[in-house]
């Protein structure tokens, strides 16, 4: 068995990775660690005078290594021993295989030198880095982290301090979340992760439930010689009187990512008919509907009144649909919240969010994100630069494949559209979440190439297609070439 190249590290996996490792093994893991932060350094600089700020763990530890090889490899080297290692500790045994230039106090060695290598504190820090090491580490021109910059939460990205950001950002085994996650991931600079070798029984000890959303974490169903309109899946939409944009938006990207039949029931019906051919509008009641049990999959909410979610949603829960409720249908406090039991997939953004989960907003995205998903029984795609998808049952991904040409009214309407055909397509619900977020990234990204960074929404139907084929061609891949990390 071997850790899915997706997945990623949380403190505690590294933790349990390290107890299996055994006190050589962990030697052996902290000689690889500081001999990739080498390499990765020299595969990216010139010799250069460099400091390595160590603290007294093994962030510190896989410091005086890296300061080890960068010498051997004739580079000017001191290490700064911000704080010593424990007595009679693994990391002070490791520690003393350094035999160069070791100063305790910086003396301005930091601000003179070319490269500073932060090997003080790894992203398992529980406590507030201080004034006094933030303001040492602010002074480097040129800043290479390993695990982390410190001062940054692994799990959650959060900033424990003033973090100085790096230029590169040298991890192992898997990266951290706190690597794709905002404000972390601004300081993080290129991230590189090291393979450095896993004990057997280190897989059975991780239980990962944090993954970065690349194709093969799900898959697409394919397209077969005996596909059919229903085979492929019926999407229905709860009309919208007013905000007709938005629902025509969802319709067009549905059918974009591959719906086989796109239906709108109500709002303002005739001009929904006299909009695009291929759409078919319903002017039947809702309780009629419900009752094909070919029209599974609903989305309400894009475009829609209170009145008129009012009038869907509770009919679509008791019918038993699988749901997926956005834009109105996401309401105020913990009445709207129970109004959604019953829901398959919301998709707030952060401010939807507040106005429904009030003081959980304010925990880090992740575990917002995380918390309002158990709360709701329901998967939760928190919008940003980093979407999140939770699923109730803890397992998170962190989006990366994105664009801020994404950021424009009706962006949000799509990616509804994208998830329902993908539901109606038969994809459980997180899978088919985590799918949409990056068909809607991969579009995003293609119309901003065209349109020189500044595409119309309507632009980014046009790129799903292609998107579904980029993903189908990775999925199948073995050798996960396109994550947005280098690997060593
Ligand atoms: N499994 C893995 O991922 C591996 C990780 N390695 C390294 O191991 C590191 C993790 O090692 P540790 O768990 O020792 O973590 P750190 O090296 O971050 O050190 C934590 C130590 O700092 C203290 N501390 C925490 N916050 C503090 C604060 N604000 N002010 C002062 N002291 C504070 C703690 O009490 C503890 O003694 C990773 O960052 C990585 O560099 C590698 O050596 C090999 C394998
Ligand atoms: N800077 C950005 N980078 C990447 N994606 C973004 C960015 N800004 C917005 N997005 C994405 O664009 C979409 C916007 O959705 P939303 O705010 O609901 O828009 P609307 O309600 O106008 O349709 C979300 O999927 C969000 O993740
Ligand atoms: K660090």
């Amino acid at each position: 068995m071997t850790l899915h190249p997706l997945v990623l590290l949380s403190p505690h996996d590294s933790q349990s990775i390290d107890s299996a490792f055994g006190e050589d093994g962990h030697v052996r893991a902290v000689e690889g660690a500081g001999w990739a932060v080498a390499r990765a350094i020299r595969a990216r600089y010139a010799p250069c005078k460099t400091v390595v700020v160590c603290g007294p763990g093994f962030n510190g530890a896989d410091g005086y290594v890296a300061a080890r090889w960068l010498e051997v490899w004739g580079w000017s080297v001191v290490v700064l021993a911000v704080a010593a290692p424990k007595k009679d500790s693994l990391v002070e045994v490791i520690a003393r295989s350094w035999r160069g230039r070791t100063f305790s106090e910086d003396g301005g060695r930091i601000a003179n030198a070319d490269l500073v290598v932060d090997a003080v504190f790894g992203a398992g820090l529980s406590r507030p880095l201080s004034d006094g090491l933030s303001h040492i580490l602010r002074q480097a021109n040129r800043l290479v982290a390993i695990d982390v910059p410190s001062g940054v939460c692994g799990e959650t990205g959060r900033l424990l301090g003033s973090v100085k950001k790096a230029e590169l950002t040298i991890s192992f085994i898997r990266p951290r979340p706190a690597h794709f996650l905002e404000p972390a991931k601004a300081l993080c600079g290129e991230i590189v992760c090291a393979d450095i070798g896993l004990p057997a029984d280190a897989v059975n000890e991780v239980k990962p439930r944090v993954f970065l959303n690349e194709p093969g974490l799900w898959l697409l169903p394919v397209a077969d010689r005996g596909d059919h309109k229903y085979s492929r899946g019926v999407v229905s939409i709860c009309g919208a009187d007013k905000m007709t944009g938005a629902v025509r938006i969802a319709a067009q990207a549905a059918r974009s990512s591959g719906a086989g039949l796109v239906r709108i029931l109500g709002g303002d019906v005739a001009l929904y008919r006299h909009s695009e051919p291929g759409l078919i509008v319903d002017d039947v009641p809702i309780g009629e509907a419900v009752k094909d049990s070919r029209r599974q999959v609903w989305l309400c909410g894009p475009g829609l009144s209170n009145a008129e979610v009012e009038a869907y949603l509770p009919q679509l829960i008791s019918a038993g649909k699988t749901i997926l409720a956005d834009a109105g249908a996401l309401g105020t406090g913990a009445e709207a919240v129970e109004a959604l039991r019953g829901v398959s997939v919301i998709t707030p953004h952060m401010g939807e969010f507040r106005r429904l989960f009030g003081a959980l907003a304010e925990s880090p995205r992740i575990e917002a994100a995380r918390q309002a998903a158990q709360c709701v029984g329901a998967v939760v795609v928190l919008k940003g630069s980093d979407t999140i998808i939770a699923a109730p049952d803890g397992r998170v991904a962190i989006n990366q494949h994105a664009s801020p040409a994404l950021a424009t009214a009706g962006s949000g309407d799509t990616l509804a559209g994208i998830v329902s055909a993908l539901l109606a397509g038969g994809m459980p619900a997180w899978e088919a979440s985590c799918a949409a977020v990056w068909l809607h990234g991969d579009a995003g990204i293609a119309a901003a190439s065209e349109y020189g960074g500044w595409p119309v929404v309507e632009a980014l139907e046009k790129g799903l297609g292609r998107a579904r084929q980029r993903a189908e061609k990775h999925q199948n891949a073995k050798n996960y070439k396109n994550l947005p990390f280098a690997r060593l």
